[in-house]
């Protein structure tokens, strides 16, 4: 094939665009990110100061939330080159909310002389609101520069990646010390999205039932169910039950004192897992009398690694071989 990129020794270039949702880099970005999330509508005071506080109470002046996703990108190439030596991977970041933005990274590439590309995100569960939308903006972009680009869509039976939550729920279990495995109930967690999905018959709640049923079988977990959090305050009806209504039932129905939550729809250390659950989760637990522990993320596990590497490679040769 004459028109693919190829470096000196004549391997196949690729280009790797990796997408998330993206972070503010400092206090002072969040006003400009949030306001980016609301399609340019800038918060109210009131909503600015409560996303700003949620930062403050997780990163101590310090954010180490980027360098978590560009740990990620960097250790998925080295992957990738080290595995497939057939091929020479280049990855570049885009990001939904925040600079690089997605668009950008499409341009960086084009400007390097990439002439093919597949895209992923750093999120193993389809949906149309979710990796739909970093696919459409990819894509789109691709289109206007004469980029071919070709999408993982999801992951989230992959069996490495099934493997490194397995053995969080495991590890996690040992922190409940005396107490039986079946006295501990397993919640599987994702961020909510607005109800609204099931009518469009979006795959993401069956998704992520697949990997919690998954996991559960795995670890041999019998006492489990799913929870949604981080639902947003918009108006409109968000997918339940959410976590903290859940961790109150179990309570008043006393149907456990033990609780190990597991964000399935995270793959790194961030807003939803340092606040929504190790603060604001943990201390509605902690009212009730609950003992919470939630798994380690995954961040730049080698099993989670190995699991993108995977499919990349795959969605690369199976494209276009
Ligand atoms: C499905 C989904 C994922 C998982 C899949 C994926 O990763 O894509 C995800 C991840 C993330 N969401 C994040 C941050 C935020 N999301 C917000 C708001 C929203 N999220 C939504 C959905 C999702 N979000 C939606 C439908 C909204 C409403 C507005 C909109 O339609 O976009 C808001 C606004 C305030 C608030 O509601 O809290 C913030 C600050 C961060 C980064 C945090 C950090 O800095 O560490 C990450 C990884
Ligand atoms: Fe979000």
């Amino acid at each position: 094939m004459s028109d693919l990129t190829t470096n000196q020794t004549g391997r196949r270039k690729i280009g790797v665009l990796v997408m998330s949702y993206g972070t503010p880099e400092s206090i002072e970005q969040v006003e400009a990110y949030y306001t980016h999330i609301r399609r340019g509508n800038p918060p109210s005071p009131e909503q600015l100061k409560d996303l700003t506080d949620r930062y403050e109470a997780i990163v101590g002046g310090v954010f180490p939330l980027r360098e978590n996703t560009d740990n990620q990108v960097k250790a998925l190439e080295n992957r990738l080159n080290e595995k497939h030596p057939d091929a020479e991977f280049v990855c570049y970041q885009g990001l939904k909310h925040a600079s690089p933005l997605i668009e950008d990274g499409v341009e960086r590439m084009v400007a390097d002389g990439i002439t093919e590309a597949v895209g992923v995100v750093l999120a193993p569960h389809y949906s149309i609101m979710s990796v739909g939308g970093y696919i459409k903006r990819a894509q789109e972009k691709a289109d206007e520069l004469g980029l071919s680009i070709s999408f993982v869509r999801s992951y989230h039976l992959h069996p490495q990646l099934i493997e490194a939550l397995t053995i969080r729920v495991e590890e996690t279990l040992t922190r409940f010390q005396g107490v039986a495995k079946d006295k501990v109930l397993v919640m599987f967690t994702a961020h909510s999205l607005p109800e609204k999905i099931l009518e469009m018959k979006d795959p993401y709640p069956e998704q992520l039932l697949e990997t919690s049923r998954a996991i559960a079988a795995k670890a041999g977990v019998t006492q489990w169910q799913f929870g949604w959090q981080s639902a947003g305050q918009t108006g409109v009806p968000w997918l339940g039950p959410d976590l903290l209504d859940v961790l109150r039932t179990v309570k008043e129905e006393q149907r456990a004192e033990h609780v190990l939550v597991c964000p399935v729809g995270f793959v790194s250390d961030h807003l939803e897992v340092l606040y929504d659950l190790d603060i604001e989760a943990q201390s509605t637990a902690k009212e009730l009398g609950i003992h919470l522990e939630r798994t380690r993320s995954l961040n730049t596990d080698p099993l989670y690694m190995e699991t993108l590497s995977d499919v990349v490679y795959e969605r690369a040769f199976a494209a276009k071989e």
